[in-house]
Order: C-alpha cells, then sequence, then structure tokens
C-alpha cells in the first residue's frame, strides 16, 4: 500500500499533505459518508464544485460572479471554471489543512484527473488515494428519487423524508429535492458515471491507490470502511494543533 508523510516538507518549502478524493455513482452515500469523515479529521479541507462556487458568489469574487452567470440549470459549471479556481482553493487552504479531499462534482473523468494531478504536481503533491463507494443502479435510483438536500451546503438529510419546515443541520437553510434527482436525469447521469468512473479508476488504479468501498452497508459502517481507507498518516487534528 503506498504511504504518504503528512508532515514531510515539498520541494517548495510548504508541507506535503495527503490528497484523497471519494467517488462512486449519485446516490452511493458519499456526502452522508463525508459529513461523518470530516467530524471525525477536523483538519482535513473538502472540495465540492456546487459549494465552492456557491461560497465565491457569497463572496462576491470575479470568479464567483461569473460562476452564477454561467451555472447550468442544475448548477453545473464548465470544467474551465473548475479548473481555474482550483490552483487558487489548494493554495489558500494548503497551510492549515492535514489533507485536501475531493468529493462532490469534480474530478469525474479522465480528463479532470490529468488537470487535478497537473495542478498537485506544481505544489509537490500528488493523490495518495481513491475511494470509490459503490452500490448497484436499483439502490442508488431509490436512493436519489427519495433524497433531500440543503439548498446552499448540499448536505443530505439522513431521513428520505424529513419533517415539514426542517432546515440543514449544517448551516439552517431550506431543505429540496434537487431538480436533476429525477427518474430521467438520474439514469443519464447514472450512465454517464458508470463510463467515466471506468477511465478514471484506470488512470489510477496504474498508480496503485484505488480502494474500493461498498456503499450498500448501513451508514456507520459505511463511515468506518472510508475511515479504514484513509491514507495511513492521515492526522486526526488540524495543522495550528499538531506540534512543529
Ligand atoms: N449507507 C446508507 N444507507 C441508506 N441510505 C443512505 C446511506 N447513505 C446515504 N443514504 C441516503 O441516500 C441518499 C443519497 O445519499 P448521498 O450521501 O446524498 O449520496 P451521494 O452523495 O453519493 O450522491 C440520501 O437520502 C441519504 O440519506
Amino acid at each position: 500500500m503506498p504511504t504518504t508523510h503528512a508532515s514531510a516538507a515539498a520541494t517548495d518549502g510548504h508541507a506535503t499533505i495527503p490528497v484523497m478524493f471519494l467517488t462512486g455513482p449519485p446516490g452511493a452515500g458519499k456526502s452522508t459518508a463525508m459529513k461523518a469523515f470530516r467530524r471525525r479529521f477536523p483538519g482535513l479541507v473538502h472540495f465540492g464544485v456546487r459549494v465552492f462556487f456557491e461560497r465565491q458568489a457569497e463572496l462576491g469574487t470575479q470568479l464567483g460572479l461569473r460562476a452564477l452567470e454561467l451555472a447550468g440549470p442544475n448548477r453545473w459549471w464548465p470544467d474551465e471554471l473548475v479548473i481555474e479556481g482550483l490552483p487558487g482553493w489548494i493554495d489558500e487552504n494548503l497551510p492549515t489543512a492535514t489533507c485536501l479531499i475531493f468529493e462532490g462534482g469534480y474530478p469525474r473523468n479522465r480528463s479532470h484527473a490529468a488537470d487535478l494531478d497537473r495542478v498537485l504536481a506544481e505544489r509537490g503533491l500528488r493523490v495518495n488515494r481513491v475511494v470509490y463507494m459503490d452500490v448497484p443502479d436499483d439502490v442508488a435510483t431509490d436512493r436519489v428519487l427519495n433524497r433531500q438536500v440543503c439548498v446552499v451546503c448540499d448536505t443530505p438529510v439522513a431521513e428520505a423524508i424529513p419533517v415539514p419546515g426542517s432546515a440543514c443541520e449544517q448551516c439552517g437553510r431550506p431543505l429540496v429535492h434537487r431538480p436533476d434527482d429525477n427518474e430521467q436525469q438520474f439514469r443519464k447521469r447514472l450512465n454517464q458515471h458508470r463510463e467515466n468512473a471506468a477511465q478514471l479508476l484506470a488512470h489510477y488504479e496504474a498508480q496503485g491507490v484505488v480502494v474500493r468501498i461498498d456503499g450498500t452497508a448501513p451508514p456507520a459502517e459505511v463511515a468506518a470502511a472510508l475511515e479504514a481507507a484513509a491514507p495511513d498518516t492521515l492526522p486526526d487534528a488540524p495543522a495550528e494543533r499538531l506540534p512543529a
């Protein structure tokens, strides 16, 4: 199994940290498992496309304003815009993060992986672990058609049918059924995912960093499997609390 070195110095002087991403079909339970994972490792910093652009828009940055203009009907952004924002996001978080984790829309295919590898390599970093969380198509479909998520931070609600008037447990914003979580669009997303994932995984399997986990288990078991699949050196304290 490959090793990572959370405190080793990279070539340009900053600390090198583990980088991982969590991927799998929509509805596999990635966001749900991420919630538990982030509680367990508070120093890790998470890149999700929707949350990233929502934040940029709230901050009123040039990128955020363009993202508002370019957002598709289901809040899908062009790849070029993601690549434009990614280096700044990494540089902003690198000084204090103990791990960078990508989950939620990026990277989805072989071309994204090449871009991500390049941006990381420029900073003395590489992808140390890819966790692929899989469920059969019927399980994914059933989950997604019943899913409720926060309108801003995308946090899913554990109960398929939330109490009327209830709000997001993370940020207090309203809950919605995503417009693209309907049967027809979901089938398209799922087929596209299966096609893209084969190439994405082949790319990282060649580097020996892929671990597969079963998303059909109860949430606590899935969370434990994700933790077990993480790089060995993932520190569970934020960088500023670690000894120098
Ligand atoms: N292990 C699990 N068992 C049963 N239901 C789950 C599990 N994980 C997630 N769910 C539910 O399935 C739906 C999809 O989960 P989500 O985490 O949003 O998937 P993804 O982020 O992979 O698209 C949500 O309604 C969530 O509450």
